[in-house]
């Protein structure tokens, strides 16, 4: 059943009193884009590291296709097919852009041959091409977020957690970035879940929407429906009027 992809339940985080994330639930279905909002502070980070295994629940449960994940490793999760980018992104700088990506790559014992030949074929999905032999420190943030994309690929999701992915980048650069994570649904079948402030980005690229406030999920729903929320709009109104 496409509800089993992934399940979030009664997902409860603390960090010793604070209670970042209490009770919260949603599933996502396979193929959809979902957006996680809410204020500074709502959660929205704790939910991907409880999703990617960086932090363990303190009550709870995450499952992936139908198992249980949430005592996994991050190693393991990413195995299952769940990646993850980050908001500040952080290649080896003194790599090349295809030797990044040969570092992300999946596949174990390859050959250096064909671990070159795959990783160009990320490369070439991303837009890098060009750039592939320069080293990932002179790549302009959106060429950077371009490489995350192409890392994350690297390790064969079926479930990819987006963290500000338009954040740092030049204005001019954002639609070719969102036409890029639309490929990556459309041709890829990868299932993405995105935190993202732009809420002229979210309307652009999100099926549905959970909107988290305090660790709480206020309301969860289609996007649009959601972006029409009382809280949401008093929360993202200077964005919603920007996309008028
Ligand atoms: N490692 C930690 N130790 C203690 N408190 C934490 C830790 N990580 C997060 N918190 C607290 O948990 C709450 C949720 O934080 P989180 O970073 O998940 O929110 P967020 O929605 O991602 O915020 P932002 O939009 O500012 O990134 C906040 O009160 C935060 O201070």
């Amino acid at each position: 059943m496409a509800a089993d992809f992934l399940s979030v339940e009664r997902l409860t985080v603390a960090f010793g009193g604070v209670f970042a994330l209490k009770d919260v639930s949603f599933a996502i279905d396979e193929g959809r884009t979902t957006a996680i909002l809410g204020p500074n502070g709502a959660g929205k980070t704790t939910l991907f590291n409880a999703i990617s295994g960086a932090v363990r629940p303190t009550a709870g449960k995450i499952r992936f296709l139908g198992e249980d994940i949430s005592t996994k490793s991050p190693s393991s999760r990413c195995h299952s097919g769940i990646a993850r980018t980050f908001q500040i992104t952080q290649p080896f700088g003194g790599l090349s852009v295809i030797e990044n990506v040969m570092v992300a790559l999946a596949t174990k014992g390859a050959s250096m041959a064909d671990a070159r030949r795959e990783a160009a074929t990320y490369v070439d999905f991303v837009g890098l091409t060009a750039k592939a032999e320069d080293p990932a420190r002179v790549l302009s943030t959106g060429q950077r977020k371009r490489l995350e994309l192409a890392r994350a690929l690297a390790t064969h999701p079926r479930l990819l957690l987006l963290d500000e992915v338009t954040g740092g980048v030049d204005r001019p650069s954002i639609p070719e970035l969102l036409s890029l994570i639309r490929r990556l649904r459309e041709e890829r079948r990868i299932t993405i879940v995105v935190v993202e402030h732009n809420m002229e980005v979210l309307l652009d690229l999100a099926d549905d929407a959970v909107f988290l406030n305090r660790g709480e999920v206020v309301v969860t729903g289609g996007m649009e429906e959601v972006a029409g929320h009382e809280a949401v709009r008093s929360i993202y109104l200077g964005d919603i009027d920007a996309a008028a």
